[in-house]
C-alpha cells in the first residue's frame, strides 16, 4: 500500500486540487494537496510551487502555491512494465483526413510564404469504462521511467495525466538546462538508429532557435552534442542546452525566450502561431504548455530550484472521455500520411494505459 496515492486518490474523490509527479528516472513521487478550491495564477514566475501554464501566454498560468498546499514524498518503486502495442486505433475516416488537409495546407504554406516550420496537433477522443485515477497513474510510473509523470486536477479546471519526455528549463541558482528535442521515429529496436534529413533538419531548426533566443539573457552557453534518445516507444533527436542567466535577467524573460519552441509551435513564431490559430479548429489549452516546480525548495536548503516540463504525450479526462493530444513538427519535406501515423503512434503513449 502506497500512502501518497491512496491520499491523492481520497483528495480526488472529495474534490479538492492536487499535483502528484514524479522527475525523470527518479523514483520519488511529490503531491501538493490543496485544501480548497481557490484558484491562485501566477504571470511573473516569481511565486513559489507548482506551475501548470497553458500553451497560450494570453492565457493564464495556474499556480499552486507552496504556502497553500501539504506536500507530501514517498519513493514509489514501480516495477518497470513492458509496453503492450496491440492497441485499437479505429480512428473514423473524417479525423484522419482532416488532419491530412491540415499538413498538406502547412507544407504549402511552408513551400509559398516565410513560415519554416509549424506544429500541428489534434485531439483524439478514447471513450472509457469508469476511471480508476490510481490504477492510470500507477501504470504510468511503471511504464515510462524516464519521463517526468503527472496526475494534476482542479475541479473548475479538469484533470489531467502526462508521461513528457521534454524539459523546458531546469534553473538552479543562475545555471540553467534546456532541451532541443524534435524529431521522431517509432523504436523497433535496432542497433544502428538513422535519422533522415527531414528529421535532423527538423530538430537543428529547434537548437537554432534555442541559440539565438538564449544567447542575450546568459553566459557560457554550451550546446552539447545530438543524441537519439528513446520516449516509450518512440525515438526522438535531443541536444542538451545549458548556460548561466546574465544579471540582469531573470525567470520569466528565461522562461518567455523559450516557450513556445519550435518542437511545440514553429518558426517564426508568430507565423507559425497564426497557422496554428487559424487551422488547428480546437483548443490547445495546456497541451504543449508547461508544467512543474516553481522556485521550489527541493531540498530544504537554500538554494530554489525550477524544473519545468513542456506538456506532451498527455490527455484530459472528463466524464468517462480521453482527451488525448498529438501533434508533429511539419517542414516543407513532410508527407501528410507519415506525419498522420506519427500522431498515431503518439497517441498510443496514452491508449496503453487506459483500460
Ligand atoms: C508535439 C509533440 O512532440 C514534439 C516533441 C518531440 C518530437 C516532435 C516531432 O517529431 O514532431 C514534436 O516536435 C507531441 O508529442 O505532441
Amino acid at each position: 500500500m502506497n500512502n501518497l496515492l491512496d491520499t491523492i486518490a481520497k483528495h480526488f474523490s472529495n474534490n479538492l486540487p492536487f499535483v502528484a509527479y514524479r522527475k525523470p528516472n527518479k523514483s520519488l513521487v511529490t503531491a501538493f494537496l490543496l485544501k480548497d478550491n481557490s484558484l491562485e495564477f501566477t504571470s511573473e514566475f516569481t511565486e513559489s510551487g507548482f506551475v501548470f501554464a497553458p500553451y497560450k501566454k494570453e492565457e493564464k498560468a495556474i499556480l499552486f502555491s507552496d504556502k497553500k498546499a501539504l506536500i507530501i514524498s514517498e519513493n514509489i518503486d514501480t516495477q518497470e512494465k513492458s509496453l503492450r502495442d496491440d492497441i485499437a486505433t479505429s480512428l473514423v475516416d473524417s479525423v484522419r483526413d482532416k488532419h491530412i488537409n491540415i499538413v498538406d495546407k502547412a507544407v504549402e504554406t511552408i513551400k509559398t510564404s516565410n513560415l519554416q516550420k509549424v506544429v500541428i496537433s489534434r485531439e483524439e477522443l478514447v471513450k472509457l469504462n469508469p476511471v480508476n485515477i490510481l490504477e492510470i497513474y500507477k501504470t504510468l510510473l511503471s511504464t515510462y521511467k524516464n519521463a517526468f509523470v503527472y496526475v494534476w486536477f482542479h475541479p473548475e479546471i479538469g484533470l489531467w495525466f502526462g508521461a513528457t519526455p521534454e524539459t523546458l528549463l531546469n534553473l538552479k541558482g543562475t545555471n540553467f538546462k534546456t532541451m532541443s528535442l524534435a524529431g521522431t521515429q517509432v523504436n523497433i529496436n535496432k542497433k544502428d538508429i538513422i535519422w533522415k534529413s527531414k528529421e535532423l533538419e527538423e530538430q537543428q531548426l529547434v537548437t537554432n532557435f534555442i541559440e539565438t533566443q538564449l544567447q542575450p539573457i546568459s553566459n557560457n552557453l554550451i550546446i552539447d552534442k545530438t543524441e537519439t534518445i528513446n520516449a516509450g516507444s518512440l525515438l526522438h533527436l535531443r541536444t542538451k542546452v545549458s548556460g548561466i542567466l546574465s544579471e540582469k535577467s531573470n525567470l520569466k524573460e528565461l522562461i518567455r525566450a523559450l516557450h513556445p519552441t519550435p518542437a511545440v509551435c514553429g518558426l517564426p513564431r508568430n507565423l507559425a502561431s497564426n497557422f496554428i490559430d487559424s487551422n488547428e479548429g480546437y483548443s490547445r489549452t495546456f497541451y504543449t504548455g508547461f508544467l512543474g516546480e516553481l522556485n521550489f525548495n527541493v531540498s530544504k536548503t537554500a538554494i530554489r530550484e525550477t524544473a519545468l516540463f513542456v506538456n506532451l504525450r498527455c490527455m484530459k479526462i472528463k466524464e468517462n472521455t480521453a482527451y488525448i493530444y498529438v501533434g508533429g513538427g511539419i517542414t516543407k519535406d513532410s508527407i501528410a500520411e507519415k506525419e498522420w501515423e506519427e500522431t498515431v503512434s503518439k497517441s498510443k503513449t496514452m491508449k496503453r494505459v487506459l483500460n
